[in-house]
């Protein structure tokens, strides 16, 4: 029998009330930064319950071809850096469509010694890199971009970071901080950090509160302002993966969407991820959110109240926020994402254009959306080639009958098992 997530398309069934519990994969940001952390450090580092999907993989691969010892065995990986420096490798560097890969390992390479290129699918070429770029130049860093400026591939020449004041423009992404922050411990003196609007913010906090757990050293001096000191080098370190937040969201949203109960694990109350304030605003809309020792479970209510929020600081929820928003009890706003067009899609353009056919009023802002339900049918939903849209639009199946996901596999991204997980609640849930 061909397993649900080597299909190419998927028929979501109902369930008058998700329930169970959800086991999670480990959080893909925690999980890039622990790899970048290691390829930092001065010896074997180990990362355990760390993501094996498909972008962690390309930031192990990358490493590789950088000169770093990478091992595998399970979620349990060994990262060893080179002994002296970042070989440059003779090809691009393969970055798929990972943003987060590109904007990390593009400010490691900066703090290396050579010629690096990276390069993705056409997708990442439309994700800009301009303002990185930007400010690893003021750094000493030659980026050149051979096919359209401030896009991938993006060519770096470097003979290392110098120490001095860098200004971040992150206004379009807040890898481009975490990026300048990570690699400057690696510049010949200590660097001042500051940053004008930055988007998608707690991002920035995991770096730091990441950097800070490896022993690396800085001080807030101003709002917007860090002195990173350099050089340092990370002590090997062994470091465990907490569960995904984003991952979670799904199955918070199923519980919301049936009127159901689920608990996800493992995840604490003081996880690192900023998408647990996701759950504030399903609260808002009517769910009872409760914490365990194991993690956290989220029990829907009847009726789903509407909200009006400004989820700059969570892209990565608001195609799930979309879905539930959808069943609620009027109009609901989301503000302040107009990054969300540069991400895997443009995700602004497909949560409306998915949620339109299933006969839901959207309007589509520049930066927000404004959603008026109740999903009217089913439809075969496009996915373009965006993992939480598909996975978005599986768990609104879960409540709208006749919904069909298309290309299913595209949620390797970040969760390959999403499927078997959720056809392991259907099963479960009445
Ligand atoms: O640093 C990270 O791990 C991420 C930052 C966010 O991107 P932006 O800062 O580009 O919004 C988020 O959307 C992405 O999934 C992961
Ligand atoms: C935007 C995302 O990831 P990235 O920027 O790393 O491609 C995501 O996972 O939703």
């Amino acid at each position: 029998m061909t397993k649900v997530h080597e299909k190419d398309t998927v028929a979501v069934p109902c369930v008058e009330r998700a329930s169970g519990r959800v086991p999670l994969p480990g959080s893909k940001s925690v999980t890039h930064r622990a790899f970048i952390l290691a390829a930092l450090g001065d010896g074997e580092s180990t990362i355990e319950n760390a993501l094996d999907a498909e972008d962690t993989r390309i930031t192990a691969s990358a490493l590789q071809a950088l000169g770093a010892d990478v091992s595998w065995q399970g979620t349990t990986v060994r990262i060893r850096p080179p002994q002296k420096r970042w070989r440059s490798p003779a090809a691009a560097v393969w970055v798929g469509n990972s943003g987060t890969s590109l904007r990390l390992l593009t400010g490691l390479a900066a703090a290396g010694r050579g010629t690096f290129v990276f390069d993705g699918t056409q997708r990442l070429r439309e994700r800009p890199i301009g303002a990185l770029a930007d400010a690893l130049e003021a750094l000493g860093v030659t980026v050149r971009f051979p096919e359209r400026r401030g896009y991938p591939p993006v060519v770096i020449e470097s003979r290392g970071l110098r120490g001095g004041t860098v200004c971040v423009d992150a206004s379009q992404s807040s890898q481009y901080l975490s990026s300048v922050l990570l690699a400057v411990t690696r510049a010949s003196g200590p660097v001042t950090v500051s940053w004008r609007e930055v988007s998608s913010f707690p991002y920035v906090e995991v770096t730091l509160q990441m950097m800070a757990r490896a022993g690396l050293m800085f001080r807030k001096t101003g709002p917007s302002e860090i002195v990173v000191e350099a050089p340092q080098v990370v002590r090997s370190f062994h470091y465990t993966v907490e569960g995904d937040c984003s991952s979670a969201s799904y199955f918070w949203a199923a519980a919301a969407l049936t009127a159901g109960s689920v608990l996800t694990y493992p995840v604490s109350h003081e996880t690192l991820q900023g998408d647990c304030a996701f759950l504030d605003v399903l609260t808002s809309m009517g769910c009872r959110v409760e914490w365990t020792e194991e993690g956290v479970g989220v029990h829907g209510p009847k009726e789903l109240r509407p909200v009006d929020v400004d989820m700059n600081r969570m892209p990565d929820m608001v195609p799930t926020l979309a879905v539930v928003a959808s069943c609620a009890e009027g109009t609901s706003r989301i503000r302040n994402v107009a990054h969300l067009r540069i991400k895997e899609s443009d995700r602004l353009k497909a949560v409306a254009a998915e949620l339109s056919k299933l006969g839901v009023r959207v309007e589509e802002w520049p930066d927000g959306l404004v959603i008026q339900g109740p999903p009217r049918h089913g439809a075969v939903i496009e996915t373009y080639d965006d993992h939480r849209i598909a996975m978005s639009f599986a768990v609104l199946g879960l409540r709208v009958p006749g919904m069909v996901i298309l290309e299913p596999r595209t949620v390797r991204k970040s969760f390959p098992g999403f499927w078997d997980t959720l056809f392991e609640l259907v099963h479960g849930s009445t």
